[in-house]
């Protein structure tokens, strides 16, 4: 008794069933069709015939490519927007040799295995279809060229596997590829579809094969069961081994029988009753081959060229998103920066337009007071006979009325006539005298200390002489000059002008206090203005210090701005001129020591000339109108130390001209100083007289103290007494 678990099924199930009676077409059109058609979309194809021998394997199958290959070219010729090649090759399996069917040359073709795991016949024939008659006459070449022999059951009966190939790559235009977003202008779609008719799976009894037939039907044999392992075990889900490579058939077939292929297998049979053993084997072996699951997919191929543009898009679009949301920040940033700079920019430039309006104002209002001022000076000078009066006549010949020329003049006269050797410390009493004097004087400038009032202005002292009184030599001009680059010169052109027009006559004083008209005004335009002057107009340009180098008479009286007195040297009001019509008058002390402050700070910070703040120290006393050029170097000076701060100013440069700006000083006091007044100075500044580098530690000390008027105003009466001279002091003093 047999177990009943190994007995044969009594019933299969197939997708199709064709009786005896049904032609090929259907069964093409049935079986085969959609399968074989798979091409033409990329997908690789096959199509077997397995059965015994003489049941229709080979009627069949060449029923079915010849089908087949008129529709996948009936297709082609239906899709012209295609660029296609399509490829025939065939071959046959003979006794485990692999035969080129389209080739006369009977050497066995060697299987080559390519990195895709698929296998290759080498040196396969490959003919490229030109039309349809094209692919019937080679089935017909192959068919003539198949190995056939007679055997009991078939007289023409197939002794070989024979594997037609159709390869069907073509140029698709705008598919979409693995769903990627982007469409690719062109693709290469490669499939092909074979065509097998596999030899009779018959036993070599049953064939009653001898001799070469059953070599022949061993070999068969050997394929066929190697097939029926492989389809066996794929049935089973691809575990463990699949021995493709133990026959040429697998091999060749491998993508076929569990890859990426759809396979339709036909099986034929035999009605015979005699043959039900076979068809029993033949309906088991369907069965399994119909559990097997392949994975078709689309083989897209590209040329090289279609490839590395296709990897060059690929490319640029993942570095464009891996770029996208850094780019977005750094646009952001960037636009950021940008904006701060543009504010930044537009800042400087509204500042540089305002600092250019208000010295452009503080200019003209500077060279119009100059006018008066000179053509005052000169005139008392003509009315008293004195052109450079010394400092005993001031007080009687000039009284308020003293030019800028003569004060500049008087303070390096009064310098060195109040210290003169005889009035240095060494004479207790007037240094007693002086340090009262001085104390007096500097009131709401200098702290009163005794530094301050040392070796004071000694307006009581007799008639001194304008001895030592000498300017700058000449080969120390051009130093000087370089040193002062940055100081703005007022062009005295028209100075010098007004000057030779005075002294003709063309303009006189009414009188030593009160206000200058211009005689010649009709015959000078420039003249023309009624020019009012004021003790404050004086005192912006008064050289006046709380030093004891200078006479009290040239100390700036503080005059609080008020009714008629708000009144600047060109008649406009300080309203007009600039100057903060909100400032009250009195408030204008203290804001006039804070900004002093402010501008002395910011001079040490800055680096700037020590010429120009000696100048602008001195000219710059208190009066109401000295807020105009107070405002305007307050704007100067930030502006220059956000430019230094931000690196757009060279600091470096200032820092080399200041140094230089000491050495000048230190050859100065060699020049310009008696030994008896550098001595006096040395005590004066605490440098002990041994000291080797006296000079130089004195040029050193000046302008060192950033938050001290008192220091400041030191510092400028050593600077102005080093490098003044009238002229220069009025040509550099613009700012
Ligand atoms: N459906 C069919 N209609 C008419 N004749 C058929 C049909 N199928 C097969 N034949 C005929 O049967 C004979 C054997 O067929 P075929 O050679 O195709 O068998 P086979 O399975 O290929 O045999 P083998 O394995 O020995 O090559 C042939 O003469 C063929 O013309």
């Amino acid at each position: 008794m047999s177990d009943r678990s190994t007995l044969p099924p009594t019933a299969y199930s197939f997708d199709r069933v064709f009786s005896c009676d049904c032609g090929t077409r259907q069964v093409y059109e049935e079986g085969a069709k959609e399968v074989a058609l798979s091409v033409v979309s990329g997908i690789n194809a096959s199509i077997f015939a397995y059965g015994q021998t003489s049941s229709g394997k080979t009627y069949t199958m060449t029923g079915i490519t010849g089908l087949a290959a008129t529709d996948i070219y009936g297709y082609i010729e239906r899709h012209k927007e295609r660029e296609f090649v399509l490829k025939f090759s065939a071959m046959e399996i003979y006794n485990e040799s692999v035969r080129d069917l389209l080739s006369t040359d009977n050497t066995p073709l060697r299987l080559l295995d390519d990195p895709d795991r698929t296998t290759i016949v080498e040196k396969l024939t490959e003919e490229t279809i030109r039309n349809w008659e094209h692919v019937m006459e080679l089935l017909s070449i192959c068919e003539e060229q198949r190995q056939i022999g007679e055997t009991s059951l078939n007289k023409t009966s197939s002794r070989s596997h024979q594997i037609i190939r159709l390869v069907y790559p073509h140029l698709i235009r705008s598919v979409r590829v693995n769903s990627s977003p982007d469409w690719m202008s062109a693709s290469t779609l490669a499939a092909s579809v074979h065509f097998v008719d596999l030899a009779g799976s018959e036993r070599a009894s049953q064939a009653m094969s001898a001799g070469a037939r059953l070599k022949e039907g061993c070999h068969i044999n050997r394929s066929l069961l190697t097939l029926g392992t492989v389809i066996r075990k794929l049935s089973k889900g691809r575990t463990g081994h699949i021995p493709y490579r133990d026959s040429k058939l697998t091999r060749i077939l491998q993508p076929s029988l569990g890859g990426n292929a759809r396979t339709a297998i036909i099986c034929t049979m035999s009605p015979a009753r005699s043959h039900i053993e076979q068809s029993r084997n033949t309906l088991l072996f369907a069965t399994c081959a119909k559990e097997v699951v392949t994975s078709a997919q689309v083989n897209v191929v590209m040329s090289d060229k279609a490839l590395v543009k296709h990897l060059q898009r690929e490319l640029a679009r993942l570095e464009g998103e891996l770029r996208r949301p850094r780019a977005v920040s750094m646009n952001n940033y960037a636009e950021e920066m940008l904006r701060e700079k543009d504010g930044r920019i537009q800042q400087m430039e509204n500042d540089i337009r305002e600092v250019t309006r208000q010295r452009d104002l503080a200019r003209s209002q500077l060279e119009d007071l100059l006018l008066r001022t000179v053509g005052d000076d000169q005139e008392s000078s003509h009315q008293d006979g004195i052109f450079r009066g010394s400092t005993s006549d001031l007080p009687s010949a000039c009284g308020d009325d003293l030019s800028v020329d003569n004060s500049s003049e008087i303070l390096h006269s009064g310098f060195l006539e109040t210290i003169s050797p005889q009035d240095y410390p060494t004479e207790d009493a007037n240094y007693s005298k002086n340090r009262q004097r001085s104390s007096e004087i500097s009131s709401g400038y200098y702290p009163a200390s005794p530094q301050s009032s040392a070796g004071g202005v000694s307006s009581e002292g007799g008639a001194p002489t304008r001895g030592g009184g000498e300017f700058l030599s000449l080969d120390a001009r051009p130093e000087m000059d370089d040193l002062c680059k940055e100081v703005q010169c007022i062009e005295v052109e028209e100075v010098s002008t007004i000057r030779n027009e005075r002294s003709s006559g063309l303009l006189t004083s009414e009188n030593g206090h009160g206000d200058w008209n211009a005689e010649g005004r009709a015959s000078s335009s420039s003249m023309s203005r009624r020019l009012s002057r004021s003790r404050s107009c004086r005192a912006a340009l008064m050289a006046s210090s709380p030093c004891p180098w200078f006479p009290e008479e040239e100390q700036v009286e503080y005059t609080p701005p008020g009714k008629g007195q708000r009144e600047l040297c060109d008649g406009r009001s300080i309203k007009d001129a600039g100057v903060d019509p909100m400032m009250s008058p009195a408030g204008w002390p203290e804001e006039f020591e804070r900004r002093r402050l402010e501008i002395i700070a910011l001079w040490h910070s800055c680096n700037v000339s020590l010429v120009h703040r000696t100048f602008f120290f001195l000219l710059c006393k208190g009066d109401p109108a000295d807020s105009i050029y107070m405002e305007l170097e307050l704007r100067r000076l930030s502006f220059l130390k956000r430019a230094l701060a931000g690196g757009h100013a060279n600091n470096i440069s200032a820092t080399q001209t200041l140094r230089r700006e000491r050495g000048m000083l230190c050859r100065q006091m060699q020049r310009k100083l008696t030994a008896a007044e550098r001595e006096w100075l040395y005590r004066r500044w605490g440098i002990p007289l041994q000291t080797k580098q006296r000079k130089l530690q004195l040029a050193h000390l000046v302008w060192t103290a950033a938050g001290s008027v008192y220091h400041a105003g030191e510092s400028a009466a050593v600077v102005a007494r080093l490098v003044g001279e009238p002229d220069d002091t009025t040509k550099r003093c613009s700012s």
